[in-house]
């Protein structure tokens, strides 16, 4: 049977092909795809590029098997599937980040921007801290910058965003990686094909490793 995944578009994509490449797959339609958005020309996958949080809709939907997709976006729309394998790659964190002069001890409650309303209010509920938090859909960075906000919860990788805009680290919160997620009723339904394919990438991971 077809396995259909759901394959985050963009960042995850460009970081995930190589791998998929190395279990095996033939990746050469979705690396010259122009406009496409579905390849049906493997009749073992099937894969469509969507937008992170819309690969869990299309796995909650029932309409795709497996989706490939961020930890963040897993936390963020408390995922309901079941997440199978860590990919090990796309690793970066969540931070708490503001300007140099930011009191994390101010009196008042704190604005917070971010793209992650769930996340940050998880973190601030863990504190025990109120905070207003307003959903910033890109460029959060801006947010303290131009007043916006006191702070952002956002994700870091090389730091170069941060330093570039004169902001700092607060504290830490937790890692983000991309995720293999498989639909509940698929893992019954095609559970020889889907562990097939589990294997074929953790091979995969560890010939990486080498
Ligand atoms: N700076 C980063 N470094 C590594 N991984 C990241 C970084 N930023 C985001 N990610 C991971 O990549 C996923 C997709 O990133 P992002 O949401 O930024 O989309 P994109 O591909 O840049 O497209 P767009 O910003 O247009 O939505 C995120 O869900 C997260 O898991
Ligand atoms: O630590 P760095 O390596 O600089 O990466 C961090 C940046 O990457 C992500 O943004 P993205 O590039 O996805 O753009 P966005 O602001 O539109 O979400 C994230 O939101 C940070 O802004």
């Amino acid at each position: 049977m077809t396995i259909n995944i759901a394959l985050t578009k963009g960042r995850t994509e460009k970081m995930v092909l190589p791998l998929l490449k190395r279990a095996g797959m033939n990746i050469e339609p979705i690396l010259n795809k122009g406009r496409r958005l579905i390849f049906n020309d493997d009749p073992n996958y099937h894969v469509i590029l969507a937008k992170g949080p819309d690969v869990l809709t299309y796995l909650n939907g029932g309409a795709m098997d497996v989706g490939i997709v961020g930890s963040d976006i897993l936390v963020e729309q408390r995922n309901p599937q079941y997440d199978m394998l860590d990919l090990n790659t796309g690793r970066c964190h969540f931070v708490l980040a503001s300007t140099k002069d930011f009191d994390p001890g101010l009196a008042r409650r704190k604005i917070i921007a971010t793209k992650y309303p769930q996340i940050t209010q998880d973190y601030f509920n863990t504190i025990g801290e109120d905070v207003e938090i307003i959903k910033i859909e890109g460029s959060v960075e801006l947010a303290p910058l131009v007043g916006l906000a006191d702070a952002i919860v956002d994700i870091v990788e090389t730091g170069d965003t941060l330093r570039e805009n004169h902001l700092q680290v607060y504290a830490e919160l937790m890692p983000v990686s991309t995720h293999l997620v498989v639909n509940k009723l698929a893992l019954k339904q095609k559970q020889g094909e889907i562990k097939q394919l589990l294997l074929q990438l953790q091979q995969a991971m560890q010939e990486a490793a080498l």
